[in-house]
């Protein structure tokens, strides 16, 4: 399926009719990634097939080097053992999917983060940190993460693998699924559940729509998008 067509697909659902959706499937254990992967800002949203990351814990020894010598030894670090390998071929309507090691690190941050945006992803989410958070709310690109972290990946992280199959706390995210995130958190729809997944999670979403609807119009509450 084309990601455009997957957009359509999945366009205006809430992750909530999406849960509902994979319910309907038969799929009640599967893709919901737990509430402690969460949205840096509220209203961050986010729809997207999913291209995936993973970084490692490094095992090398960071030597004693003098300030000068680190400025060098950093941008090595990115050269040879953190190269931006998903940057080049990201393509429109991607959500990033990030496997990270559970250490302490902001492997994203302002700077990859809008880069990766400006290059077609609608959003990020990681099982690992995010630095530059102000920032990061700020320029509103969609991040959905685990934990902010201060640190660099030097000496931390290395790259290890991209589009292969992700372990999102404990949550498999293969590359081609279907990722939806909104306040609720993130759900990712394996791709070949995507079309009964969507038709279901519309069902829901239509009939909530009308139940609120009249509510809204039994209060003379002025009609918005969530009940049109
Ligand atoms: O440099 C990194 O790897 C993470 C970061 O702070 C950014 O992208 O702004
Ligand atoms: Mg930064």
């Amino acid at each position: 399926m084309e990601t455009a067509e997957v957009l359509e697909l999945f366009d205006g659902l809430r992750v909530a009719d999406v849960r509902d959706g994979m319910d309907w499937a038969g799929l009640h254990a599967k893709g919901s990634i737990g509430p402690e992967v969460t949205p840096l800002a509220p209203g961050m949203r986010m729809t997207g097939v999913a291209r995936t990351l993973r970084f490692r814990p490094s095992e090398k020894a960071v030597p004693p080097l003098t300030p000068e010598e680190y400025t060098e030894w950093a941008a090595r670090w990115y050269r040879d053992i953190y190269p931006d390998r998903v940057g080049p071929t990201i393509e429109q309507g991607e959500v990033i999917v990030v496997e990270a090691p559970d250490i302490p690190v902001g492997a994203i941050g302002s700077n990859n983060s809008l880069d990766w945006h400006a290059k077609g992803a609608t959003g990020i989410v990681t099982s690992g940190g995010v630095r530059d958070t102000d920032e990061c709310v700020m320029q509103g690109v969609p991040i959905f993460c685990r934990y902010r972290a201060q640190s660099m990946v030097q000496g931390r992280i290395e790259f290890d693998a991209l589009q292969v199959p992700v372990n999102v706390c404990g949550v498999l995210i293969r590359p081609g699924d279907v990722v939806v995130a909104d306040g609720d958190g993130v759900i990712a729809v394996p791709i070949e559940h995507a079309e009964t997944v969507a038709k279901y999670a519309r069902q829901e979403l239509d009939n909530d729509k009308k139940g609120r609807r009249a509510i809204y119009e039994r209060l003379g509450r002025p009609l918005d998008d969530t009940v049109r």
